[in-house]
């Protein structure tokens, strides 16, 4: 009888899940649009208020009677967001988010002052990347002072919306890891990152409260109502998006690679202990199971191919039908699809480009098509980096709106030469959190459940969305690789050279 749901603010919706471990269901979903505030200076930003008016339009669309079955509920969140609260709670300024690139500079301050990215990997595990939460704090000191003055609490979006549930400022290890001041080694803040961050101020006083991933805490009454949940309802600690996708596919044990296609594009799998890359190749994240989680992250996934399918006047929806008459490396049309800067590969002030076009490859089936091959290619770009480190995978779970089409779930396939599944519940991050829930709950029962006996009770894969690798396409797509190494050099050598020249406008957005 009892259900739990899965909250996911991602970039561009949030959505709710709620399901039914009897039946192995999900008796409920509503998902609603999230809008985007893009500026040339590459900033990307969300009123907060908007994913928490979001979360109670997505339950008031849920049955009522569904909704006073819910015993537990968590929240799954975009990582690295910047939530600037004062000392009342009140929200100081729109939240800088994981693809805002308008804090590239801060990124560079905060190293030096740490003693440059090798020393913030020795000291934290990651260095700062561009998006990650770390610069944002500069940047809001330098442009937004008054926000700055009053700032009493810095949370990430997934922590905001708990802090709307339960009144309680709390964060888990996982998502904490995205903020670049959490040393992953130890799971404890760094003094050393907030103290390069911002020398003036103790930030450790700004920062929540470090709880387990199996903590349960009460819902405010008021919330309840509003949401039509019973007030007896617990909230679990929840995590970044990529951290309850985890959950939501599997990995919460050893041996299974995910890769989610939705706005950023993401490549992880699960470790019983820290997997940190010297060379800063990978995020050395936390999993939000208990774990520590590599992952690898692009900014542009189905950012590309909703610019393309925009362009060419149709919607991704319907691009596999667009594609099918089109072959495998696109007639040597390749598309770098940097368009909102890039992190994997790190060239934070990039923009996308077309290279090999001609007369007879420049058409709305090939570009679409490019626009999937390049937003693959970008992620091969980082599975290389897991694969030199010795990692080994015998196939992909794919999760992510991108997982719904099935060409794009062959040329993955295809280009890593794996096996592909599908989970039967492809909102993996929505799912993932009410899997965490139940994980929870029973945990606090005195069950003797872990992770993995949940997830291996719960988490099944649809054979109907299953692909196996074609070895003559993998020929074709390592071609088509090569070619976008080939002009990813061209472009990096370009960033070198004009990297003191300021970026154009950037006007396309996620
Ligand atoms: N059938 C499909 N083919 C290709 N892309 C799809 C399909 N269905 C959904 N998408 C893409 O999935 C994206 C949303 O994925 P999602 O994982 O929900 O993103 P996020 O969590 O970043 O908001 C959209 O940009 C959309 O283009
Ligand atoms: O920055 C990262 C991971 O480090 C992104 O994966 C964000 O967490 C956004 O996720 P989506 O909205 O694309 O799901």
């Amino acid at each position: 009888m009892s259900l739990y749901a899965g909250i996911d603010a991602g970039t561009q919706s949030l959505k709710v899940v709620v399901y039914d471990p009897a039946t192995k269901q999900a008796v409920a979903c509503a998902s609603e649009a999230l809008a985007l505030d893009s500026r040339d200076d590459g900033s990307r930003e969300q009123e907060p208020s908007a994913w928490a008016d979001a979360m109670r339009t997505c339950f008031g669309r849920i049955d009522a009677a569904v909704r006073r079955r819910i015993v537990a509920l968590s929240v799954s969140g975009q990582q690295h967001g910047f939530v600037a609260l004062d000392a009342d709670g009140n929200v100081l300024a729109p939240a800088k988010l994981w693809c805002d690139t308008s804090t590239a500079a801060e990124c560079g301050q905060i190293m030096d002052a740490v003693g440059g990215p090798g020393a913030c990997i020795t000291s934290a595990g990651n260095p700062i990347l561009a998006g990650y939460t770390a610069s944002k704090l500069p940047w809001t000191r330098k442009h937004r002072p008054e926000a700055y003055a009053r700032l009493a609490s810095i949370l990430l979006p997934h922590d905001y919306l708990n802090y709307i549930l339960t009144g309680r400022r709390f964060c888990e290890h996982g998502d904490a890891s995205g903020t670049g001041w959490l040393d992953v080694r130890k799971r404890e803040w760094s003094p050393a990152m907030l103290e390069a961050t911002d020398p003036r101020r103790d930030l450790g006083e700004c920062l929540p409260t470090l709880v387990a991933a199996d903590a349960l805490f009460a819902i405010d009454p008021a919330e309840a109502a509003a949401l039509g949940v019973p007030e007896t309802v617990r909230v679990a600690a929840g995590g970044g998006d990529n951290m309850m996708a985890a959950w939501g596919t599997g990995a919460v044990s050893a041996g299974r690679l995910v890769m989610s296609l939705g706005t950023s594009g993401t490549l992880f799998a699960y470790s019983d202990t820290p997997v940190v890359s010297d060379a800063g190749e990978w995020a050395a994240f936390c999993s939000s199971s208990g774990g520590w989680l590599p992952l690898i992250c692009t900014m542009n996934c189905t950012v590309a191919t909703e610019a393309v399918a925009r362009l060419a006047g149709f919607s991704t929806r319907d691009g596999d039908a667009h594609i099918a008459a089109t072959i495998p490396g696109a007639d040597g049309l390749t598309l770098l699809p940097f368009f909102n800067g890039e992190r994997t590969p790190n060239l934070p002030h990039a923009r996308a480009s077309w290279h090999g076009m001609d007369v007879a490859n420049t058409t709305p089936a090939h570009m679409y098509r490019a626009a999937m091959e390049g937003a693959t290619f970008s992620l091969k770009y980082g599975f290389d980096a897991f694969v030199r480190a010795g990692m080994a995978f015998e196939g992909i779970v794919l999760t992510g709106g991108g997982a719904n089409s099935a060409q794009w779930r062959q040329l993955v396939a295809d280009v890593f030469g794996l096996p592909v599944q599908v989970p039967w519940q492809v909102e993996g991050a929505a799912f993932g959190a009410a899997l965490q829930a139940l994980w929870a709950v029973r945990r606090a029962a005195g069950e003797g459940v872990t992770p993995a006996s949940v997830c291996a009770e719960h988490v099944g894969m649809d054979p109907a969305r299953a692909a196996r690798p074609d070895r003559r396409n993998g020929d074709a797509y390592a071609a088509a690789y090569q070619r976008f190494l080939h002009y990813l050099d061209a472009v990096r050598a370009d960033a070198a050279a004009s990297s003191s020249i300021e970026p154009a406008p950037a006007r396309i957005a996620a």
